[in-house]
């Protein structure tokens, strides 16, 4: 495999550390995504996927271990410098969109563009074309709350791409949708990665969805270890 993407060793976190409530979340945690490689995240709820994804994409330190984004170690890097890798390296996507409810879909992925130096006119015309690889291209002009939970999670999909990171990171990204609309808007989310050529790790409870990645992890105690094909 070429040089990983996101590249995590050795990853371990604890909650209220030293005390007696102390949780144990994350113990010795591996990973290694590839460019262009999708990996599934599978696991119980509260077993550490939102954790591991926090460390993994620069939101939150582990108390041990390496976290390597495009082969550069993030571990003892300033605050400044994992910002700014956070915000040109790394997309995120969560279970809720959390657009800005005043700005049309357009301008949700317009802003970070500029706040990124990009152009108006520049921005403007990425946008309307991520909204047009997800399908909905004639709501560029409404607001979120015009916008169904899909559409509004087709926005915010567009919103992580807009800086063009080379690592998407989601949190169970159709988790609050019904079953027939998930399966819609997470085919959109598997096309645009793959339109784009990006890396991601994608969180899902899921099975189904899952199997539709290259790559399917499942956090067992504390670590990563290969989700096994169920037998029918
Ligand atoms: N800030 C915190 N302080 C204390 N405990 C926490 C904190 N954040 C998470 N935890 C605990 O750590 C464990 C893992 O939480 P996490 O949110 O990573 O799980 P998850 O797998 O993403 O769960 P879900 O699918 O329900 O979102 C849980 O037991 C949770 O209660």
């Amino acid at each position: 495999m070429s040089e990983p993407v996101l590249k995590l060793s050795g990853i371990a976190k604890a909650y209220n550390r030293g005390t007696p409530g102390e949780i144990e979340v994350l113990r010795g945690a591996e990973l290694e995504v590839g460019p262009g490689e999708v990996v599934a995240l599978v696991a119980p709820s509260g077993a550490g996927k939102s954790t591991l994804l926090h460390i993994a994409g620069l939101l939150d330190t582990a108390d041990a271990g390496l976290v390597e984004i495009n082969g550069h170690d993030m571990s003892g890097r300033s605050d400044r410098r994992r910002t700014l890798v956070r915000r040109d390296d790394v997309g995120f996507i969560y279970q809720f969109h959390h657009l800005l409810p005043e700005f049309s879909a357009l301008e949700n992925i317009v802003l970070p563009q500029l706040a990124n130096g990009v152009s108006r006119k520049v921005a403007e015309a990425r946008a309307l074309d991520l909204l047009d690889q997800v399908g909905i291209a004639a709501r560029a002009s409404h607001r979120p709350a015009a916008l169904s939970g899909g559409e509004q999670q087709r926005v915010a999909f567009c919103r992580a791409l807009a800086n063009e990171p080379r690592l998407l990171l989601a949190d169970e990204p159709t988790g609050n949708l019904d079953p027939a609309t998930s399966d819609q808007v997470f085919a959109a989310l598997m096309a645009l990665v793959r339109n784009t050529g990006l890396s991601a790790v994608i969180a899902t409870h899921n099975l189904e969805l899952a199997a539709r990645m290259d790559r399917q992890v499942r956090l067992d105690q504390g670590r990563l270890v290969p989700l096994e094909p169920t037998i029918p």
